[in-house]
């Protein structure tokens, strides 16, 4: 695998070490959810307790890998289950007493992923989608704003664990009922998303339209990139989901984002947003970025002042 090395923590975290083991009798499944390099994600349902049951996904290891792999699995689950957080996917745990394969449960978020949401219930759909099936309401700009709010929830608490994620985007979060969004993944994105991933020389497939100059130039992530990367994701849902750079080759993106090019407005986009948030976060310092907790400040406000019409600009 390669070594999802944003799993290291940066600090010594909370993670408490106690995973919770869910015996394998517990869990039915129903279906595929889709398949990465390193194995496979189902839809469940698990028995969590005598009169209840969730429906969950479930990450398969493939069996035929080598040992090392196996060790990330490990630390990759004892990171998962160490956050707690609404806009956080929940990990309930492993299974490893099934038919050898090795299994992590997580939370199911029926709508899937962030960016195919946001296409899905904007302008695009009708060129996605067959034309009866054309979605009558696009997201409205109190949805939009209900989602960065909720992301810039998730990222805070991330921020505060001091964990840096290193692939913050749309594809990376995950959509449940009532609009209800959160920070998360099956590390199917570089399948899923091949064209958003850049492979520069040796190193591992990089997400250069999410990155800053000091990753791309010095492979250098931090929470500070991570602010970088949520300025894009707020870009991608003011945009409906396009991506970033969309008229530009991966080797184009590179020499722009050395050259501090920023992403224009969405039209959606408040100006204001767009100079407070947005450019905040695209600061060339990475000490100057605006902290995630000022960003979730700024945007709930706005958010408020939405829904009780004292909107100014
Ligand atoms: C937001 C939280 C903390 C919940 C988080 C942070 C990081 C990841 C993550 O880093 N995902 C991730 C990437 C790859 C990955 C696969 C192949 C190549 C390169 C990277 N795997 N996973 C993965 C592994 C096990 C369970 C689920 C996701 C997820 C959530």
């Amino acid at each position: 695998i390669e070594n999802p090395a944003y799993f290291v923590r940066t600090s010594t975290g909370s993670s408490n070490g106690q995973i919770r083991h869910i015996p394998r009798h517990l869990l039915v499944f129903q279906r595929e959810l889709g398949e990465g390099a390193f194995g496979r994600i189902y839809l469940a349902k698990y028995f969590d307790s005598q009169e209840t049951s969730r429906m969950v996904a479930i990450k398969t290891l493939k069996e035929r890998v080598k040992q090392d792999t196996v060790v990330d699995f490990e630390r990759e689950a004892e990171i998962l289950a160490s956050f707690q957080h609404e806009n956080i996917v929940e990990f309930y745990g492993v299974c490893l007493d099934g038919d050898k394969e090795r299994m992590m449960v997580l939370e199911y978020m029926e709508e899937g992923d962030l960016n195919n949401y946001l296409r899905a219930h904007g302008p695009d759909a009708s060129i996605l989608l067959p034309r009866d099936s054309v979605v009558a309401n696009y997201l409205s700009l109190n949805d939009l704003f209900h989602i960065a709010v909720q992301v810039a929830n998730g990222m805070q608490y991330l921020a505060s664990q001091h964990f840096v994620h290193r692939d913050i985007a749309a594809r990376n979060c995950l959509v449940g009922d009532n609009l209800t969004v959160k920070i998360g993944d099956f590390g199917m994105s570089r399948d899923v998303y091949s064209t958003d991933y850049y492979q520069i020389g040796e190193q591992a497939l990089l997400p250069v339209r999410w990155m800053p100059p000091e990753s791309v130039v010095y492979r250098r992530f931090t929470v500070e990139s991570d602010i970088w990367s949520f300025g894009v994701l707020l870009w991608e849902i003011f945009t409906y989901g396009k991506q970033p750079w969309y008229a530009l080759t991966n080797h184009e993106v590179i020499t722009q984002v050395k050259e501090a090019r920023l992403l224009e407005r969405p039209p959606v986009c408040p100006l204001t947003i767009y100079k407070t948030v947005m450019l905040a976060c695209w600061k060339r310092n990475p000490q100057d970025r605006i902290p995630m907790k000022a960003s979730h400040q700024i945007l709930s406000h706005y958010l408020n002042q939405l829904k009780n019409g004292t909107v100014v600009e």
